[in-house]
């Protein structure tokens, strides 16, 4: 299963992405949480010490290498300048498992507070100005269209902000996606964003209250996305001791409460491989169309293998 936390900056993306990821991990279910957030915290809100670094390279410094390895030996997909963050795995392509053993997760991964951690990148000084943030997250797109998550396996992805997530469909790859909003206008104006988006498509979105500190937080909550709100979160003393170096007790008893209930959410999701990879198609087209032929040169949508069957079944098939 795969889900993404979604919101506006500032309303506790990366916290619940943390404690929700050490909630998988510390049941015993293989998770790999990814920072996909342009403000790369993850690791430290997973537990990162200050005199410890993340050592392991971003996803989007080896960009060309995954791609190599990911296209395997497709015949629709001649060369790694020729895949883009969309394009789909076909048949020969190498699909991935969750913390399998090959060169993705190999080079990527990185153990942070008992969990799994992979990171997108900075985006810094070089790319102000000639490019997106979804230059970034490309990696995370290629990495989530070519794996095969199976029951009681989860990716969390901590997401950037804003309207990056849609520009390629990335926001169609998951399971469900949780909105993180603060009990305020602001932040529940995001959600109205989301949903419109969401709904074209019929992706999952449930919201998730944060920093709630009474009764008027919630019922304000309530009032604005009424039956989509999925649980909620309050505001958390032990998050602030972690968030200080100094972390005292457990997480409050109502936090643990709600994190049990997005995995109820989570887990209570049916896969269904052939619209994933349907939306996966349609996203790449819409892309080559707009922008990658012509910056490819070559009909991309040549890519597309129609007798590709995506899922489990597919990883019989598929390269070594
Ligand atoms: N949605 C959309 N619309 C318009 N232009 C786009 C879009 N996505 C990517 N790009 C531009 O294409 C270049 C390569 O994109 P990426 O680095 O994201 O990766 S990839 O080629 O898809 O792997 C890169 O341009 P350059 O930075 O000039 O190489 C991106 O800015
Ligand atoms: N439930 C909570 N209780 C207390 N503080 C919180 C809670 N959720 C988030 N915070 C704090 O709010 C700030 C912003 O959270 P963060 O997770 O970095 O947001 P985002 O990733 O959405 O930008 C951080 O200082 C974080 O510790």
């Amino acid at each position: 299963m795969r889900v993404a936390f979604v919101g506006k900056g500032g309303s506790g993306k990366t916290t619940l992405s943390a404690l929700f990821s050490r909630h998988l991990a510390r049941s015993g279910a293989p998770v790999v949480a990814i920072d996909g957030d342009i403000n790369q915290h993850l690791a430290q809100a997973l537990g990162l010490d200050d005199g410890e670094t993340f050592d392991a390279p971003p996803l989007s410094a080896r960009l060309a290498e995954i791609k190599d390895h990911l296209r395997g030996d497709n015949p629709r997909i001649t060369s790694s300048a020729a895949m883009i963050k969309t394009t789909p795995p076909g048949r020969g392509s190498r699909l991935l498992r969750l913390l399998g053993d090959d060169a993705v997760h190999a080079h990527h991964v990185q153990n942070v507070g008992g969990v799994p951690l992979m990171v997108t990148g900075e985006f810094d000084e070089s790319d102000l100005g000639v490019a997106c943030y979804h230059s970034k997250l490309g990696a995370v797109e290629l990495y989530l269209n070519h794996l095969v998550d199976g029951p009681g396996e989860y990716v969390v992805v901590d997401m950037t902000a804003g309207a990056d997530a849609f520009a390629s469909g990335l926001f169609t790859r998951f399971d469900m996606t949780f909105l993180v909003a603060e009990p305020t206008r602001k932040g529940v104006s995001v959600y109205r964003q989301y949903r419109d988006h969401a709904e074209e498509f019929g992706i999952p979105v449930a919201v998730v209250g944060n920093k709630v500190t009474g009764e008027d937080d919630l019922l304000f909550l309530k009032e604005h996305v009424g039956d989509h709100l999925l649980a909620y979160f309050e505001q958390s003393s032990w998050v602030r001791s972690q968030e200080r170096g100094r972390p005292q007790g457990d997480l409050e008893p109502h936090n643990v409460h709600a994190l049990r209930q997005l995995r109820t959410a989570l887990d209570g999701r049916t896969k269904d491989w052939e619209a994933f990879q349907k939306h996966a198609v349609e996203f790449h087209l819409r892309n080559a169309a707009a922008w990658a032929d012509k910056a490819t040169g070559s009909d991309l949508s040549a890519q597309v293998d129609p007798g590709f069957r995506h899922g489990p079944a597919a990883l019989g098939s598929a390269s070594a």
